[in-house]
């Protein structure tokens, strides 16, 4: 749609409302222990497994496929009663020479490959090379593009400039599915947080992103809670449901949680799901299993099983 600076000018972001309202998310029992199983193996559908890495092999990339394929060991899953094999992460995400290494190894698979595209980590290269960035990884078998924004254009409230960009992304991701990061780090404040949300989803973005993993703030939850609103606003407003992706820093199982609580408070269940949700994360997976053992092999293991049945 054409920008729409009406659905966002003036919305005014109370920070420490924001700060209250996430507090306790990552301390209260929202989820009481017989059914965490459930929502750690919910995230694990959710996760991109992400290598962003300057030294990125085909070899790393081969591992990390062959760990989306299979994110849990098989004990953990038999203990589970999870069908062997049918568990399997969101999305393998790389930078765009790693994607036909990628293509090659999820081979027979339904797991998507996403690419980073548009200059990532910072986007600051002429637009026309940002644009075929995008059609080249696209070509090389990329289901989903993860763009970054132009900060700058965000900073200054160049609201036209920043929708202009985007809708070009848009149209040259073709049928990629296209997540827009807003690198949240670097954007100051809440205010413009909402506003870059607004802007990206009005330009065609099916997810919006917190960051590239490689700000010096990359997500939280009180950013989080702020693009949520975002988004679930947009949706009241236009009828177009629109996925979310925390991204970077994330590296712990309670995290994975406090995240899937947020959504599901906010948004509702409807929400947790890969069509929607994915959390971008290189190393949470490793403490999501080691969780899932402790189900697995302690006393909730019998109710665990129960819940996911
Ligand atoms: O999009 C995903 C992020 O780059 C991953 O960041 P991370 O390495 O901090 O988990």
């Amino acid at each position: 749609m054409k920008l729409d600076v009406a659905m966002f000018e003036g919305h005014h972001v109370n920070r420490a409302a924001a700060d209250r309202r996430c507090a306790t998310l990552t301390t209260r029992r929202s989820v009481k222990k017989e059914y965490q199983a459930a929502w750690l193996v919910n995230a694990v559908r959710c996760v991109d497994l992400t290598t962003l890495a300057g030294d990125d092999t085909a070899g790393r990339v081969k591992r990390l496929c062959a760990k989306a394929r299979q994110p849990i060991a098989p004990h953990i899953e038999a203990g589970l009663g999870l069908k062997p094999g049918a568990l399997t992460v969101g999305a393998v995400c790389v930078y765009p020479t790693m994607v036909p290494h990628a293509v090659k190894a999820l081979e027979g698979s339904n797991i998507p490959v996403a690419s980073v595209a548009t200059g990532f980590p910072a986007g600051l290269m002429p637009l026309h090379l940002r644009l075929e960035e995008i059609r080249w990884a696209v070509a090389q078998g990329a289901a989903e593009i993860d763009i970054v924004i132009n900060r700058e254009l965000a900073l200054t409230g160049n609201w036209q400039g920043l929708h202009d960009e985007i809708t070009a992304m848009r149209a040259a991701c073709g049928d990629a599915h296209m997540k827009a990061i807003l690198a949240t780090g670097e954007l100051e404040t809440l205010n413009t947080v909402y506003a870059a949300s607004m802007v990206a989803m009005q330009a065609g973005a099916d997810f919006i992103k917190t960051s590239t993993g490689k700000e010096s703030v990359n997500a939280t939850l009180p950013v989080s809670l702020v693009m949520i609103r975002a988004l679930r606003d947009y949706g009241a407003l236009t009828g177009h449901p629109i996925g979310f992706k925390p991204a970077g820093g994330m590296k712990q199982a309670k995290e994975a949680l406090a995240w899937q609580i947020l959504m599901k408070e906010e948004l509702g269940r409807d929400w947790l799901n890969p069509d929607l949700f994915r959390f971008g994360a290189s190393s949470m997976l490793g403490d999501i299993e080691r969780q899932l053992e402790h189900h697995v092999t302690g006393r909730y293991a019998a109710s665990s099983r129960h819940a996911l049945a």
